[in-house]
């Protein structure tokens, strides 16, 4: 099928946020075909009228853990470190697939809803997260969440299954990485094990890194470097690495993450909510490093608004440095999008609108109260636009919402599901 988006602002978000008026996009065989200013010649099966309409890239949640949706304000208003492994741990150890399955499922509709096109996933039970992903035609990169306690060889060969069972599935729409949790839940002899194994696949690494001021603290305790340092020391980022928080940085950190070229997930929203502070995202950037932003799990947010991290990253960047020129809304915007592509590896591909590309793209009502007066539509997404305006989303030139309905998932059953596992876990 070919679908037509005429008379839209188009938003780029190739160089400095580009911005079209008036424009159409023509999308084939899953592709953008072309962008501009005349269409009167081009047929489509299916045409949209984009009068009153912001054409975008689809945003791209770099860091969650979509299951988690199960636990959203379960366990509030608590330390990291008591959240993580008092209230979360002992819960997750009760998971089923079709927990994970129908957790899946709920924060897919979330994200559908509020424009998300593509997410980094690391979880558990990753068979039913690639099952939902199949089928609802969103797009993912997915690795199982790993620490070493247990049978390590059975986890390594795991990881390796799921990426000969997964990668490239989906039409291409999943990617498959490999998810060492995080330094302080994984021993160097189980990551040289991983790194080992995702260099021999030629998988990239989703990992936690330098989250919390306890996690580097205990780190220098223990080994007398940070944990970039002893990741970098154990050969980690020789593989394209996604490191979600990366909050607590010395210099020599974000030296070592622009030489080994290492993508960063900031998820401000989770690291206000779980006290862990404010990552140097200025300065990360200025130096070179590549910054996406993410949700994290909706346990720890708790929900999977990229509109909100959007405006989150370019307000407490502001505030953080005392400077109101730090984090313009294009650069929130952009970490949203081509940031997001690059980190998943798929910047050919997806994260900003150009011929060739795929069409991964939401649409925007820009006919609401607060889009007006509509000066500069790249600073209204920022700071005034809300997840509830996307009105239409295309992943891979099909059609996943239509002007707020969704096409792929009957919502009423997935909410109906998700409460009952979530019921069944919290007792
Ligand atoms: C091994 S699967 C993923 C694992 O990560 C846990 N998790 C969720 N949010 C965070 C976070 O902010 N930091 C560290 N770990 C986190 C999740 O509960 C799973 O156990
Ligand atoms: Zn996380």
């Amino acid at each position: 099928m070919n679908i037509l988006i005429k008379n839209a602002s188009v938003l780029t978000m190739t160089d400095h946020a580009e911005l079209i008026n008036n424009a159409s996009v023509f999308i084939e065989d899953g592709k953008i075909k072309g962008i501009g200013g005349n269409s009167e010649n081009l047929k489509a099966d299916k045409i949209i009228d984009g009068t009153n309409k912001l054409v975008m890239p689809g945003l791209i949640n770099s860091h969650t853990h979509i299951a988690m949706s199960l636990f959203r304000n379960y366990a509030d208003d608590l330390p990291f470190w008591p959240w993580l492994t008092e209230r979360i741990m002992p819960l997750e150890e009760k998971l089923i697939p079709e927990h994970v399955y129908w957790g899946s499922m709920l924060s897919i509709v979330e994200m559908i809803k509020s424009g998300v096109t593509s997410f980094a996933d690391m979880y558990f039970f990753m068979d039913e997260v690639a099952k939902a992903v199949d089928e609802t035609g969103i797009r993912a990169s997915l690795s199982i969440g790993m620490s070493d306690s247990g049978d390590q060889d059975l986890k390594i060969n795991n990881a390796k299954k799921y990426y000969d069972s997964w990668h490239g599935k989906a039409d291409g729409r999943i990617t498959v990485m490999a998810g060492p949790h995080a330094p302080y839940s994984c021993e160097p002899s189980f990551l040289h094990k991983v790194i080992n194994m995702a260099a021999e696949k030629g998988m990239g690494i989703h990992i936690h890194l330098s989250e919390s001021k306890k996690e580097v603290e205990d780190s220098y305790n223990l080994r007398g470097k940070s944990p970039i340092k002893h990741v970098h020391d154990l050969g980690l980022f020789e593989l394209p690495t996604l490191a979600a928080h990366c909050v607590h940085l010395s210099d020599e950190d974000i030296a070592i993450l622009v030489d080994k070229k290492v993508n960063v997930a900031n998820n401000p929203g989770s690291n206000l909510k779980l006290g862990n502070g404010f990552a140097r995202v200025e300065d990360m950037l200025k130096k070179g490093v590549n910054v996406a932003l993410g949700t994290d799990g909706s346990a720890s947010n708790n929900n999977l608004n990229m509109f909100e991290e959007i405006n989150l990253a370019a307000l407490v960047n502001k505030a953080l440095k005392g400077d109101t020129t730090s984090i313009p809304a294009a650069t929130a915007v952009k970490m949203a999008t081509l940031n997001g592509a690059k980190a998943l590896g798929l910047e050919k591909e997806v994260g900003t609108l150009e011929v060739g590309k795929k069409a991964d793209i939401v649409i925007l009502d820009l006919n609401k109260p607060h889009f007006y007066p509509r000066y500069n539509l790249v600073a209204s997404l920022a700071y005034s636009a809300q997840a509830s305006d996307v009105e239409t989303v295309i992943v891979d030139g099909k059609i996943l919402m239509e002007n707020y309905e969704l096409k792929t998932i009957d919502v009423e059953k997935v909410m109906y599901n998700a409460e009952k596992c979530a019921k069944s876990l919290i007792k």
